[in-house]
């Protein structure tokens, strides 16, 4: 591919004390990339979502950003990036206007700028009303709306989400989707994290997934069902990582919880 690589890992590696989690990841993303990074639980994709937004140190290998190194380049790329992360949560003591015009300006924009964006951004998501009210009042897809806002509200360019469909009602959940494919046809790329595989499987036009620490398939998921046979996101999913037996491993904790393992009932 001729075109500018948006993010472009070379042989990432991440030891914490007690643990290897990152082991040589080699990736490059392209503009109008909707990559969904899966893996299981403590595979290590928030690791290098962190690494990659400057969270994390330690790593070794390269990350470059719009073409330069993130070790090396300054800060300014972050200008150009958007992050819902997993558990994140707004200040519950601004309101929303407050909090949005407040993330706006940490991102480069005039604050009368910010206030006015976020104010249409909040009514296209049905929360108009809800503008002048405390955070601490919202129910947690309320929330999650103001954080998918508070995300995309600079314009970025490159847009970092992990499961940023949790706690959204199905109306929501169609529009976001919607929107991260226009977002996408326009140049904007997305990296995507979630453990649910049908939308994954029905978002992006990358898969990437995670396990034991390397990269363990790549490839559209159509690209994905070829070489697996299996039908599903799900189903390659739990070839690749290796797993069976969800039955027998619900039933012996359903014998754990209900006694019959140690009464041999
Ligand atoms: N600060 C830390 N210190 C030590 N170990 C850590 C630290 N942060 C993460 N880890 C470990 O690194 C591994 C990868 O964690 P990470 O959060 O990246 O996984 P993940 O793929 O995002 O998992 P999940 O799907 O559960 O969100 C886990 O074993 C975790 O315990």
């Amino acid at each position: 591919m001729g075109e500018e690589k948006v993010l472009s890992l070379s042989n990432l590696v991440m030891r914490y004390p007690n643990k290897q989690v990152l082991n040589g990841i080699n990736l490059d993303v392209y503009p109008g990339q909707i990559i969904g990074y899966i893996g299981p639980n403590g595979a290590g994709k928030s690791t290098t979502i962190k690494i990659i937004l400057g969270l994390v140190s330690g790593y070794e290998g390269t990350v470059e950003i719009f073409g330069k190194n993130i070790a090396t380049g300054g800060h300014d790329y972050k200008r150009r990036i958007g992050y819902v992360p997993e558990n994140a949560d707004v200040y519950d003591q601004l309101t929303a206007m407050e909090y949005l015009a407040f993330v706006g300006e940490l991102y480069g924009m005039k604050r009368e700028h910010a206030a006015e964006k976020a104010n249409q951004m909040l009514a296209a998501f049905d929360l108009e009303e809800r503008a002048h009210a405390r955070a601490s009042s919202f129910s947690k897809g309320m929330r999650q709306k103001v954080l998918i806002i508070s995300s995309l509200l600079h314009d970025p360019d490159l847009i970092f989400l992990d499961e940023p469909l949790s706690g959204l009602d199905a109306n929501s959940v169609m529009i976001v989707k919607e929107l991260l494919e226009k977002l996408a046809e326009r140049g904007k790329t997305i990296f995507y994290s979630s453990h649910i595989m049908d939308v994954v499987e029905k978002i992006s036009n990358r898969i990437v997934l995670l396990t034991d620490g390397h990269i363990a398939a790549d490839g559209t998921f159509e690209e994905l069902r070829k070489e697996s046979k299996e039908g599903s996101l799900e189903g390659i999913f739990n070839q690749l990582t290796g797993f069976v037996g969800h039955e027998e491993t619900a039933i012996s904790i359903a014998d754990l919880i209900t006694g019959a393992a140690a009464y041999g009932e």
